[in-house]
């Protein structure tokens, strides 16, 4: 156990899965994954593990915004030894060819602040997502026919956002969406050595001022986790 974890030793898989919502952790493991069980409650943060196609997959949720995702990343690899992080989020789309309910894989993502910033001081590291399974998850994604975009994003601190400004340089830039946790993500991952890919479903877009209906939202990500499952697994 953990401060912000219940399970036991050996209740965590190498790959696990991370929405930010809770509730997303447990639909998605009781529609994907075989035998799951709940290990951990910790605070309402959901996660379960089971098995897809024979392999051991945790699915738990990280919360919103880097600090929590930091929190539950550092634990998960510290203490459990997870080895294959891939969050499953949602993202509000940057680009008018980017629509509704369309993949994004996160090769990169920029950020105002991370909460690693304080120690890297004057270096504005880069978070990349690992390059296998961002081939592996294109692959799926193609093989599937999803209509999926591969590039940066940005990861940001505030959902109800201020800057109008930057968000049209980030627009100009290429940048493809905005989230708020996978530059930690990445971050985290590479201080550890681990895998890590952000893939992405679009809820709402910027540009359109489009959104999924709520109830048509958890109906819309099943594409990103059968995406995350075939990246993380591609051989299954
Ligand atoms: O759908 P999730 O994974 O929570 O991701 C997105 O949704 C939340 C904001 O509504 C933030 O966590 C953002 O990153
Ligand atoms: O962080 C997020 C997630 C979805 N849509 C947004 O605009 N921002």
């Amino acid at each position: 156990m953990t401060i912000h974890i219940g399970a036991k030793p050996g209740e965590i898989a190498e790959t696990v899965l991370m929405p930010g919502d809770p509730l997303r952790a447990k639909w998605a493991a009781e529609t994907f994954l075989e035998n799951p069980v709940c290990v951990n409650e910790v605070r309402g943060m959901l996660g379960y593990t089971g098995t897809w196609r024979g392999n051991r997959v945790t699915i738990h949720g990280s919360g919103m915004g880097m600090p929590s995702l930091s929190i539950y990343a550092n634990e998960l690899i510290r203490d459990y030894g997870a080895k294959t992080l891939i969050r499953i989020g949602s993202a509000g789309a940057m680009q008018e060819k980017i629509k509704l309910r369309d993949v994004v894989l996160a090769m990169t993502s920029s950020t105002i602040s991370t909460p690693s910033k304080g120690f890297f001081r004057e270096l504005n590291f880069a978070p990349c997502a690992d390059y296998d399974l961002l081939e592996a998850a294109n692959a799926a994604a193609k093989s599937k026919g999803i209509s999926t975009h591969v590039g940066g994003i940005y990861s940001a601190d505030v959902f109800y956002d201020e800057r109008p400004d930057l968000n049209e340089q980030m627009t100009r830039h290429g940048i493809l969406a905005v989230e708020m946790e996978a530059a930690e993500l990445y971050t985290v991952a590479a201080r550890y050595g681990c895998r890590a890919l952000a893939v992405l479903t679009i809820s709402d877009h910027l540009l359109t001022h489009e959104a999924l209906p709520s109830e048509d939202r958890q109906s819309s990500f099943s594409d990103m986790v059968e995406i995350a499952l075939e990246a993380a697994f591609p051989s299954a």
